[in-house]
């Protein structure tokens, strides 16, 4: 049986989601797309010559009967209301990251989700699919570096454009790091302050760039997490685990090393795309493959909204320049760990 997917928003990665879903992945087919620019949509889908139905309405595609499960990848702060029309309609959702501009719109989606008294939501939190990540948490749970104290951590994009601001430094790159290292350290936070260096000048005037997010967890673990994202050189994401006893890396890209004209070198990614590729597959297909069974297992609204309890506390921080307290709600027994 395949999965009839419907997809909101054909930009970057919608497109590559639909790419991924009709020519990469198993058991799952692209059947309506929309857009509030139709014909981005259009092209999408006849780049791919797919016969997917065209919608400018994202809540006209929600209520297409024959769209079985929804991929939600239009912009940020249309994810909540989409996600929120997907389980009103019963449909299983996957929401591409933020969950929600806000904890309090996170948890308007776990409440309607526990209302409907089954899993439907996955948030598109890829990178604890990434084989790299996966690792350094085996690692971690082995013991190779005894008991993790501290981490360093930097999250770096070549450049970005100028409808990106200061706040979305923690709602729209650092929710990364908020969901997978809570996910490395199986931890919650406790606390979030921001730290301001000097600014570079390849920022817009809305954005302050670069940001060092200070994080601190319930064990005790300290967290550093640069967010450059104006650093031009390409697309790096780092992240090193102080142990009692070692360090560990998450492993870079594989990439050829030469040693040619007095230089010895490999290449740095500049691209999100190419830098997760294999995660976005993974993430996907286990979608695909919970929906089939109904059991989604992937990362749910729990942790989208874990994850935003930070991101409030960071964005609060900005503002205040101090430390912040990071107050979640007791987890439900529907998500379990
Ligand atoms: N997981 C990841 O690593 C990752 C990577 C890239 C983007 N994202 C997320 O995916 C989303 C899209 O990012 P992008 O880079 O593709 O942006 P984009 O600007 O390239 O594409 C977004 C698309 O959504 C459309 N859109 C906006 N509002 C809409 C609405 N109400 N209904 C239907 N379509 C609408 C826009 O017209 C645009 O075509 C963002 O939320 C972003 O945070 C996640
Ligand atoms: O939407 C993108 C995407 O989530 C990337 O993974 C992240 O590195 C970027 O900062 C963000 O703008």
């Amino acid at each position: 049986m395949m999965l009839k997917i419907g997809v909101i928003g054909a930009g970057a990665i919608g497109k590559e989601h639909i790419r991924r879903c009709s020519t990469v992945l198993q058991g799952a087919s692209i059947v309506a797309v929309s857009d509030i620019n139709a014909e981005g949509a259009r092209s999408a889908v006849t780049a791919l010559g797919l016969e997917a139905k065209i919608y400018d309405d994202g809540h006209a595609l929600i209520a297409d009967p024959e769209v079985q499960a929804v991929l939600v990848t239009s912009w940020d702060p249309t994810h909540e209301e989409f996600t929120l029309a997907a389980i009103a309609a019963g449909k299983p959702v996957f929401c591409e990251k933020p969950l929600a501009m806000s904890a309090e719109g996170c948890r308007r989606i776990v409440d309607a989700e526990m209302r409907a008294g089954r899993r439907l939501v996955q948030v598109g939190f890829m990178r604890p699919y990434d084989d790299g990540y996966q690792a350094l948490k085996q690692a971690i749970a082995q013991g190779e570096v005894g008991t993790p104290l501290m981490l360093h951590c930097a999250h770096r994009n070549a450049s970005v454009n100028e409808s990106y601001s200061t706040d979305m430094a923690i709602t729209n790159t650092l929710i990364h790091e908020l969901d997978v290292l809570r996910w490395l350290l199986n931890d919650d936070y406790v606390s979030a302050q921001v730290i301001f260096p000097r600014s570079t000048r390849n920022a817009h005037a809305n954005l302050r760039d670069p940001q060092i997010v200070l994080l601190e967890t319930r064990s005790g673990v300290r967290i550093d997490v640069e967010v450059f994202v104006n650093c031009q050189y390409g697309y790096d994401i780092q992240c090193e685990v102080v142990g009692e006893s070692g360090i560990a890396r998450l492993p870079e890209p594989a990439s050829v090393q030469m040693r040619k004209q007095a230089r010895l070198a490999t290449e740095i990614l500049t691209d999100w795309k190419d830098r997760f590729i294999r995660a976005y597959d993974v993430e996907l297909q286990a979608f695909i493959d919970d929906v089939k069974a109904d059991e989604l297992r992937g990362p749910s609204a729990w942790d989208g909204y874990a994850a935003s309890v930070a991101a409030d506390a960071c964005l609060k921080a900005q503002q205040s320049g101090s430390v912040e307290p990071v107050e979640m709600a007791p987890r439900p027994d529907f998500y379990p760990r």
